[in-house]
């Protein structure tokens, strides 16, 4: 079942991620990273190709396996992932869910973050990589697409971001297929955890893999999962952009960065005068980061939509109270969220 040996075959897929890291920066030489896998043969195959390339970086490897302790193998599911980490002689973690009361994807999902970030926080691994394919996000972008969101939720899956100040999320397989990701494994002779819940059509994601997307690649196009991830990456550079101008803006917005204030400078307060010629792509985002500093929770569309009504509104005109009860009103060039209602 096991893949004791640590020799092995360079191939396409090797020198294709090697590149891959390299050009896009994901993974230094010499970084302390820790390969969350699940046992499924995303993960089992970036842990392989990064075992393989370890000589050549010098990284510090260790595997991370979080059970959520739902479906009747998941501790066998635990102790194959513990077997691998051994047979490769990686520092193996796993952390089981006490009760996990929601069983719903999201909510594994924060939970798997939270523990990852624990994980890599007490033993201080710089980086945390996930197996997240081409594939997925494709997925995903058609799963945020039907839910309704911005070019921020499609954008899908971005190759890193910051979890906290000192651990990155990666994910160096945005290009690669799951197809990929199976022949590699089975080259490989590394026996795949198969997940039955991947098969439950009950779970939307489940129905846009296992249906929608072969009924794309069917219909429209063979190359649908390529194309869809396409746009992706075209719109994570977007957002990537559009942010920055956002934030420029909001800096300049902000009374400690105006010249003259009237008014008392520690009220959470914007400047609409600003924002009067910016265009409203410029707003929204700026809105949604002042928001977010200001609000318990993290805005929705509706939210920031009553701040941009304000920018054009007549003085003393105000909103509803958001989450945790504060209001925002004009007060001559400024839109004032009252501070004793919202969070620090
Ligand atoms: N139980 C888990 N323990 C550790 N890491 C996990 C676990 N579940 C998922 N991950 C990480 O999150 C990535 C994406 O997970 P997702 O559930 O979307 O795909 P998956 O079908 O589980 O992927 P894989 O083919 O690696 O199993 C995985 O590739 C892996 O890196």
């Amino acid at each position: 079942m096991l893949n004791p040996s640590n020799h092995f075959a360079w191939t396409p897929l090797h020198s294709k991620i090697h590149q891959t890291l390299r050009q896009r920066q994901l993974l230094l030489p010499n970084d302390r990273i820790l390969i969350a896998v699940s046992g499924g043969q995303d993960s089992l195959c970036l842990a392989k190709l990064l075992l393989d390339l370890r000589r050549k970086w010098h990284w510090q490897l260790a595997i991370a396996h979080c059970d959520h302790g739902w479906r009747p193998d998941s501790k066998a599911n635990a102790e194959y992932v513990a077997q691998l980490a051994h047979s490769w002689d990686l520092p193996f973690h796993l952390v089981t869910a006490e009760n996990l009361a929601d069983h719903s994807e999201a909510s594994a999902r924060q939970w798997r973050y939270q523990v990852l970030e624990a994980i890599a926080t007490e033993h201080n691994y710089g980086t945390i990589v996930l197996g997240h394919t081409q594939s997925d996000r494709a997925e995903t972008l058609l799963f945020n697409l039907m839910r309704g969101t911005g070019a921020d939720g499609l954008q899908a899956l971005t190759w890193q971001r910051q979890l906290t100040d000192k651990i990155k999320l990666v994910r160096p397989l945005l290009e690669v297929t799951r197809s990929q990701t199976g022949e590699f494994c089975s080259g490989a002779a590394i026996f795949i955890w198969e997940d039955a819940t991947n098969q439950d059509l009950k779970y939307a994601r489940n129905r846009i893999r296992k249906e929608l997307i072969p009924y794309l690649c069917t219909h429209f196009n063979p190359q649908v999962e390529q194309q869809i991830a396409q746009t992706a990456e075209l719109l994570r550079a977007e957002v990537e952009y559009l942010e920055v101008i956002a934030c420029e803006l909001l800096q300049q917005c902000l009374p400690q960065n105006q010249q003259k204030v009237n008014s008392n400078p520690e009220k959470n307060m914007v400047n609409r005068r600003i924002l009067f010629t910016a265009p409203l792509a410029i707003q929204r985002r700026m809105m949604r980061r002042w928001l977010q500093k200001v609000l318990p929770a993290n805005p929705n569309f509706e939210q920031i939509e009553k701040l941009i009504q304000l920018i054009g509104s007549s003085n003393g005109s105000q909103t509803d109270p958001f989450p945790g009860g504060a209001i925002a009103r004009v007060e001559g060039d400024w839109i004032i969220l009252d501070q004793s209602t919202t969070k620090n």
